[in-house]
């Protein structure tokens, strides 16, 4: 285990602030055992750092408390409190695997007994993290399509009723489309297996990039996707499936594969929808879309 102090930002120029308030004197050992019995209990990321920083404002008041880490090439981060101009920065790492950045501030210096405490309480935090880090991730990787980076279709199962109840409850629009990539199997045979992959991913990327964060786009298998549309009417919808589909259709020829283009199905969700019904809907759309040529939208009935 490691922690590796990395800023101490204590400036000397500023006037001394106030001292912290005086707190009754701490059995340390005895908390750090405490800290150490709960945390190893949590399994949540985001449980595991709330309890810690509150336990460590028992013994130690300050401002702020942050930590930052690195999942799937993207950073989180996970904060608690704000403010404080005096602050340290530990990156924690076990066994050379970085864990994430923990930043304490606090408007009052930290003194040395005080930075000692706190670095024996980090030292509790650190295999708990490493466990919570582990499940997070597995987590991550069950919901996620690794080819993509998209969500798979367990979320998707998952997320068709949650959207619909919420639809119907505070009567918003949601919309179905069920999207199809053309001729895959000629890009495969053509160009080889890897263009495949690539004009699914670009597909995937295109998918994401022309919704809003609001709207959620998975791959539900194969060369199909599927896209909940959140709050759009069906006009706006059918705007949205055009614009995804004329997208891909402008995408450059992969070293002289056939380019994708997509057969796009959309349903706009009915008062008495289930998500079956919902989902069969915009599947016949779908069909319909093939059969009318390929390369464009077809709405559901
Ligand atoms: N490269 C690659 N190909 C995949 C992947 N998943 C599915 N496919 C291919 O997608 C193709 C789907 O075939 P079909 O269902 O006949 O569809 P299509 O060739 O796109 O033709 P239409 O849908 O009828 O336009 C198959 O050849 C699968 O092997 C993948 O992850 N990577």
């Amino acid at each position: 285990m490691k922690l590796i102090n990395i800023l101490s930002d204590h400036p000397q120029t500023a006037p001394a602030p106030a001292k912290p308030p005086r707190r009754k004197p701490v059995d340390l050992a005895r908390h750090t055992l405490e800290l150490a019995a709960t945390l190893s209990r949590h399994l949540d990321l985001d449980a595991l750092i709330d309890h810690f920083s509150r336990r460590l404002g028992e013994v130690l008041p300050y401002d702020s408390l942050s930590f930052r880490h690195e999942l799937a090439g993207q950073w989180h981060a996970i904060a608690h409190g704000s403010g404080g101009r005096h602050s340290c920065t530990y990156q924690l790492q076990v066994e050379e695997v970085p864990l994430g950045t923990l930043r304490i501030a606090r408007r009052q210096r930290l003194e040395e007994p005080e930075l000692a405490m706190l670095e024996q309480l980090i030292g509790v935090i650190v295999y708990p993290l490493r466990n919570a880090l582990l499940y997070r991730r597995a987590q991550h990787d069950a919901a996620t399509d690794p080819l993509t980076g998209l969500s798979n279709r367990g979320v998707f199962d998952d997320a068709l009723p949650r959207e619909i109840s919420r639809a119907q409850r505070y009567g918003t629009h949601l919309t179905l489309l069920m999207v199809d990539v053309d001729n895959l199997k000629h890009i495969n045979d053509r160009a080889g297996h890897s263009a495949g992959d690539r004009a699914l991913q670009q597909v995937a990327g295109i998918l994401r990039a022309g919704v809003r964060d609001s709207d959620q786009v998975f791959r539900y298998a194969g060369d199909e996707f599927a896209v909940l549309l959140v709050g759009g009417d069906a006009t706006t919808a059918r705007e949205v499936a055009e614009r995804l589909r004329s997208r891909v259709d402008e995408l450059p020829a992969d070293s002289g594969a056939a380019r994708p283009t997509l057969s796009i199905g959309l349903a706009p969700l009915r008062d008495t929808d289930s998500g079956q019904a919902l989902f069969e809907r915009a599947d016949r759309a779908l069909y319909g879309a093939k059969q009318a040529g390929r390369n464009c939208v077809c709405s559901a009935d």
